[in-house]
């Protein structure tokens, strides 16, 4: 079992996160966690923060020269603006904040979050709520995916559509698109959608306004037997399902063809069955289950849709509230903010894809030493005769959402 939990505020000192159940002998470094926290800053239409947020890293505990103990990781990411600016706005000790923000903004956690606590001040919600907390999430996804790494699985995720612009899918990205997908400003594999991406998002900024989108999330060579059928809180697409909707903003979530196939008829709705008598190999010729199957991983690639919805704090705050301090109408406070985040949130996604996988990974293969870990991941594809992964590995190129799409 992995758990983890994070603290910290998003003007505060610093996040930090732990992690425990990571077995011994997983290679971590500070390089490495840094490079995932670099992905998360990319994306065209991000707030000036992500220009000049360093993400500075400290591994506080549970890795020595290099490699896990066993123990709890602990991680601490400070803020680059903590020392020059929030000091005594968030300053632990006892005082009062210089300004109260009492003008709650349609679509973030502020009035609800104000109501159900007693605040009088939305800074006491939005410190939390905001999605500066996905930057620990994804320290702790990278250790997750250097797991699930030891058995062959690569986690990718690449932008779908952002506003009303969308990319025509005909295949799934294979790990060789990683590169590429992080080389576009807008994380969009197609270069054409891509600067029909970036207009719309100079539009939106343009006149203050903001925008959501989708990504779509893959794993490749996910072993089959992952979750359960058995008991509703282990099926794999219900724990993917929720990991996603955590998600600051994400408001749908899809596995494989999703919501399309509702549409379809059951004798063109699901994936077939075949067996190589000579590799003594199953197969799956679509995809369209998204590679899960009763709740369990069937070996085919890993597919799911995410959804966020536009942001919720404007340039140009047109959004109607109430002065909670006053009852009088209002138009929503003005935050510093991004104009879109999906870039962002596809690397939060793999984060989430991450932490659900080495969970069901450990509770199957188990293991106190990656060692371990890894021999009895390779008694159980022995046991099948094949490594999923050589099963499936072309399935990315062949098959795909254009199969799945309308
Ligand atoms: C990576 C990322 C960056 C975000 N940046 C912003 C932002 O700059 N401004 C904003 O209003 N919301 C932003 N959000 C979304 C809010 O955090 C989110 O809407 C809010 O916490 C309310 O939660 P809910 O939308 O899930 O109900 C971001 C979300 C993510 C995943
Ligand atoms: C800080 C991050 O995202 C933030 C998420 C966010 C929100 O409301 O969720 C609001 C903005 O915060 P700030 O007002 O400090 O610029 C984003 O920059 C981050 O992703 O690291």
């Amino acid at each position: 079992m992995l758990r983890y939990l994070t603290a910290g505020e998003s003007h505060g000192q610093s996040l930090v996160v732990i992690v425990e159940g990571l077995p011994a002998g997983l290679s971590v470094t500070t390089e490495q966690l840094g490079a995932e926290l670099a992905r998360r800053r990319l994306g065209y239409g991000r707030g000036p923060r992500m220009r000049f947020e360093a993400d500075d890293l400290v591994l506080l505990s549970g890795v020595r020269h290099g490699r896990t103990l066993g123990s709890p990781v602990a991680v601490e990411i400070k803020n680059s603006e903590w020392a020059r600016k929030w000091t005594e706005e968030m300053s632990p000790a006892p005082g009062l904040p210089t300004k109260k923000l009492t003008k709650p903004r349609p679509g973030h956690a502020d009035l609800a979050g104000m109501l159900k606590y007693g605040f009088d001040d939305a800074r006491d919600v939005l410190e939390r709520a905001s999605a500066r907390e996905t930057a620990a999430r994804v320290v702790a996804g990278a250790l997750a995916k250097a797991l699930v790494a030891e058995i062959g699985i690569q986690i990718l995720s690449h932008v779908v559509q952002i506003g009303e612009v969308k990319t025509e899918r005909t295949s799934i990205p294979s790990p060789g698109d990683l590169e590429r997908i992080d080389s576009s400003e807008v994380r969009c594999l197609d270069e054409r959608v891509e600067q029909l991406m970036i207009a719309e998002i100079k539009s939106a900024a343009k006149v203050g306004d903001s925008l959501g989108g989708s990504v779509e999330v893959v794993g490749h060579g996910v072993p089959v037997g992952l979750g359960s059928h058995v008991h509703w809180d282990r099926k794999l697409d219900s724990q993917l399902a929720g990991a996603l909707m955590s998600i600051q903003a994400v408001k749908a979530v899809s596995i494989g063809a999703g919501i399309e196939v509702a549409r379809r008829r059951g004798s063109d709705a699901h994936d077939a069955i075949k067996f190589d008598s000579e590799s003594g190999q199953y197969s799956r010729p679509t995809w369209l289950s998204g590679g899960i199957e009763g709740g369990i991983s069937n070996g085919a690639p890993l597919v799911a849709e995410v959804w966020m919805k536009p942001l919720a704090t404007l340039n140009r705050p047109v959004l109607e509230t109430v002065d909670t301090a006053t009852k009088e109408p209002a138009l929503s406070f003005k935050e510093r903010t991004d104009v879109v985040a999906v870039p962002a949130m596809g690397v939060v996604a793999e984060a989430m894809v991450a932490l659900v996988l080495a969970n069901e990974a450990t509770r199957k293969f188990g293991g106190d030493s990656v060692a371990e870990f890894v021999r009895n991941w390779e008694g159980f594809c022995n046991h099948l005769s094949a490594t999923p992964s050589a099963v499936f590995a072309d399935q990315s190129e062949s098959l795909g959402a254009g199969e799945a799409d309308d």
